[in-house]
């Protein structure tokens, strides 16, 4: 099946900093892509290139097999939610309306305006003709949600939707763009922080950090300070807990990554020969809500992993937020970034 996008050799610059490096990745159609990693990361810029509203520094973006760029004929197959987006200053109709008017699309165009409406929870005899500057926060993220859902987009890039909304938008954000799915089999990418919000509606897992793309089974990361310790690279925290990890490869790498099949783990404190063994808390459970797997976030201080468990294997361990586990994982970085 040809996949939604394939990026090749994509590398992205703002002057000299490389944002992007991306040499081979593919994002399969239909259905819900979450892109997850910390600020800085680099996932609104690579929403923006997907969005063709950018062109890569570097490399090739494919669509559907197509080699697209910005403004190509595909442009308006692709529709970008930005982080902060932007209402015109007219009624909520005008807004909504606009993308359809530029495209020549008038027929039953009220119908069309009200339907989206209330698809993001907004009652249109309330709110099609409020003004821009009448709307809190949260409407005005769903109107702009609206003004994109009324295109029906093959493809909808949302970028950190829930950011500025309640839980009761970001619930109704959530029902309209899986609506989106369903009816008109959109797909979704979606970037976010929002861990619980994603969950219950991704398909698949893009993990973004310092412009690279990890392999979901290696989202386990940490971060330094780190001193020397012999020929070891060590990490203290304020409870006593050390860990050492072989240095990284290269002078410019910081962070560490531990592949998620490496981690072991135990109810006591048990000596694992040459391994690191410290204790952990149960911080957070989360359900994949399509999949029926639970992922459990184990945390000490600033370190967090997070392991995927089936149903059983879940309940046998008896997780609770709160329990302390003892997780032992490998001296040697699966890899270092
Ligand atoms: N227009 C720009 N000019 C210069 N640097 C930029 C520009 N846009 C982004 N950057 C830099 O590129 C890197 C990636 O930024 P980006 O906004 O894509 O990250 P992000 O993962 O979306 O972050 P956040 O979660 O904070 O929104 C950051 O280091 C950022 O400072």
């Amino acid at each position: 099946m040809i996949p939604l996008y394939e990026i090749k050799n994509l590398i992205h610059k703002y002057g000299e900093k490389v944002a992007l490096k991306i040499d081979n990745l593919t994002i399969s159609d239909r259905g819900v892509t979450a892109l997850l990693g910390p600020n800085g990361a680099g996932k609104s810029t690579l929403l923006r290139l997907l969005a063709l509203v950018e062109k890569p520094t570097q490399g090739q973006i494919y669509l559907r097999g197509e080699p697209v760029g910005p403004f190509c004929k595909a442009f308006r197959k692709v529709t970008l939610l930005p982080q902060q987006p932007y209402l015109l200053k007219r009624s909520v109709f005008e807004n909504i309306a606009y993308g359809l008017k530029i495209r020549g699309k008038k027929k039953n165009l009220r119908q069309k305006v009200c339907e989206v409406l209330s698809w993001v929870g907004l009652d249109p005899d309330q709110f099609l003709h409020r003004p821009w500057y009448a709307l809190s926060g949260g409407e005005a993220q769903r109107v702009a949600l609206a003004s994109r859902l009324v295109l029906q987009p093959e493809v909808l890039l949302l970028d950190e939707p829930t950011a500025s909304v309640d839980a009761k938008s970001a619930q109704l954000i959530k029902e309209a763009v899986t609506k989106a799915v369903s009816l008109w089999g959109t797909s979704l990418i979606i970037a976010t922080h929002d861990w619980a919000w994603i969950n219950e509606i991704a398909d698949r897992t893009l993990y973004l950090i310092k412009g690279h793309v990890l392999p979901s089974e290696m989202s386990n990361l940490i971060f330094g300070p780190w001193t020397v310790n012999g020929r070891f690279w060590e990490k203290r925290f304020r409870d006593g807990q050390r860990l050492l990890l072989e240095p990284p490869p290269s002078k410019d790498m910081d962070i560490a990554l531990i592949s998620s099949s490496s981690v072991e783990i135990f109810g006591n404190p048990k000596p694992v020969h040459d391994q690191n063994l410290l204790s952990f808390w149960v911080t957070r459970l989360n359900l994949k809500t399509k999949s029926g797997q639970i992922l459990v976030t184990f945390s000490l201080e600033d370190v967090s992993f997070t392991l995927e468990f089936s149903k059983e294997k879940f309940s046998s361990y008896g997780f609770v937020p709160g329990k302390k586990v003892w997780l032992s994982f490998p001296k040697k970085a699966s890899a270092w970034l």
